[in-house]
Parts: C-alpha cells; structure tokens; sequence
C-alpha cells in the first residue's frame, strides 16, 4: 500500500486527501509540519506528500512554493481544491451562553493560515484575546484538549474536535463562505485517483539576466497559441538581490502540440524552464444538500 505523508491527524489536508483519495486506498502519514512532510517522501519513508499551495483569500503559500523550487525535486502528481470550514472548538461546558464563553476565552491556538481566514471574526467576537500559531490546526486541537483549560479554544475542522473529544462553540467562522484551498500531491510515481478531463502543467521559468523584455516575450509564446494561463507567481531564486524566478500553472497538457512548443520558444530566448509536472485537478462536488 502506497504511503502518504501530510500534516495530521485533525487536519484540512487529511480531510482533504480522505475525500479525494479515499481512507482506507493509502496508508497516511501524519506528520507536525510541512518540512517533516517533505521530507518523509525525500528520504522515502512514504512515497507522497500532500501540501496545500494556495487558499482563496491568502494566495500561496509562498513557504511551501519555496520548498518545490529549491529544496526538493517532487513532482506534482494531482491536485485538488476543497472548501475549508473552520470550527471554534474548546472544552465542554455544557453549551454555556455565547457571551459567557466569548468573554471567558483569552487564549486562540491556530495554524497562521486560518489566522488569516478567520481574522474578522475574531475582531468581532473575540478581539480580547492572545493568538498562537502552530504547526497544524489539528496539533491547536490537540493542544486545547490536553490543556483541558476553559480559557483556551483552538481554530481547526470540526473532525478535529471529534477526534480530541472537544465541543464545537461555533462552526462556519471563516470569514468568507467561499474559502478554498489547493493541495498538490508531490511523489517520484505518477498515480491515477480516478478519471478527469482537466489536466494542469506547472512550471518554474528563470528568465536569462540583461534581456529587456524577457517576461513579455514568456507570457506572449503562451497569449499567441491562446493557451490560458491560470497562476504567475514570482519568488526569489535566492542567489541574487533583484534575481526572481516565475511560478506559472498552464491550463494544458504537455500531450497538447501547442504546449511543448511554447517551452521551446521560452527556452530558446535562454530561459530555463523545469515542469514541476503535467497532473490531473479535481474539484470539490458539494452533495446536493449543501449547495
Ligand atoms: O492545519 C491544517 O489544518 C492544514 O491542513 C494546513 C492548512 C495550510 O497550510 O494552508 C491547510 C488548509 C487551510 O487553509 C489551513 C491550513
């Protein structure tokens, strides 16, 4: 049985990967952080790692970009979108009154990525409070549960507070009900979850130095084969002050005809150009009931 690594237990990714890629198909790995995921698959304790890249309202997770460029060479094997729900979980008190438990928590451990996805609410509800970040909202869940302190909560998913044994004070507290995230699985083995029709490239260009015009002429080889592009991103290559390289996910294949020849016009004007793979996407089909 294939292994997984990824962020866990109680945590969106594994949530996300049990619904994409079933419970029982793989063996998950759980791991406190994202480096320790990474690096499970580099030193082949497990043959994946699932990492979220983007979320609606933050972007990329630019850290673990970082990663993918400079620190491993993972492919993308698939990717998959899905809705993050946020729950304010902490010990049982019996379903004490809102106002009571409100003024009552000083204390919220969360990942700093629903940090951001919840910070109105928390303005709103909860602004006397001290925030800590950690690892994984499934580890703020654990925290909170051993804790077992009434003036401490955790932002995480409501299985979080199923598996800890904590009650769930409010559900739905992300600031925007339409808050995804984008979580890529990375492996030397390409895997087949099911079948799609919709097929993404990503790739990682360097442009070459001194050449006016270099990102026009990228972005024009993909504009004139009306091939659409669906995310630029640039980050540092971390050699030089000034010195950037472009993230870009292609919405083709490389089985296409128009993609490779791209690439090769891009390479041709002295960029690099790595494909950090050619994977299919799955979205999140909500059941009739939620929509
Ligand atoms: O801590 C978790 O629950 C995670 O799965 C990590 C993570 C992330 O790193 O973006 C995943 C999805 C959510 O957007 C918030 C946190």
């Amino acid at each position: 049985m294939k292994r997984i690594a990824l962020l866990g237990p109680g945590t969106f990714t594994e949530e996300s990967a049990h619904y994409f890629l079933g419970e029982s198909n793989f063996k998950y790995v759980p791991c406190k952080s994202i480096s320790d995921v990474f690096l499970s698959t580099v030193n082949g304790e497990t043959d994946y790692s699932v990492i979220p890249i983007e979320n609606t309202f933050d972007g990329s997770v630019t850290h673990h970009l970082d990663w993918l460029f400079h620190e491993v060479d993972l492919p993308i094997r698939t990717e998959w979108v899905y809705p993050i729900k946020v729950s304010l979980l902490g010990v049982a008190d019996g379903h004490a009154p809102l106002a009571e438990r409100n003024a009552r928590i000083r204390k919220v451990v969360t990942h700093s990525v629903t940090l951001t996805q919840c910070r109105d609410f928390l303005r709103e509800h909860l602004p006397h409070v001290e925030l800590e970040s950690v690892g994984s909202n499934g580890e703020a869940a654990r925290m909170v549960a051993e804790l077992n302190d009434p003036e401490v909560a955790a932002l995480a998913p409501l299985a979080a507070g199923t598996l800890y044994g904590l009650e769930a004070y409010a559900n739905g507290v992300q600031d925007h009900q339409n808050n995804h995230t984008r979580f890529v699985l990375v492996g030397q083995e390409p895997i087949v979850v099911r079948p799609t029709d919709t097929r993404k490239t990503t790739i990682l260009i360097t442009l070459p130095e001194d050449y006016p015009g270099a990102l026009h002429q990228v972005l024009s080889a993909f504009a004139w084969r009306r091939i659409n592009l669906s995310r630029i991103e640039s980050r540092p290559t971390k050699k030089k002050l000034g010195n950037y390289f472009f993230y870009i996910d292609i919405e083709a294949s490389m089985d296409s005809v128009l993609l490779p020849a791209a690439l090769q016009e891009i390479e041709a004007i002295g960029c690099q150009v790595r494909i950090l793979g050619c994977y299919p996407t799955y979205s999140y089909e909500p059941e009739t009931s939620e929509v």
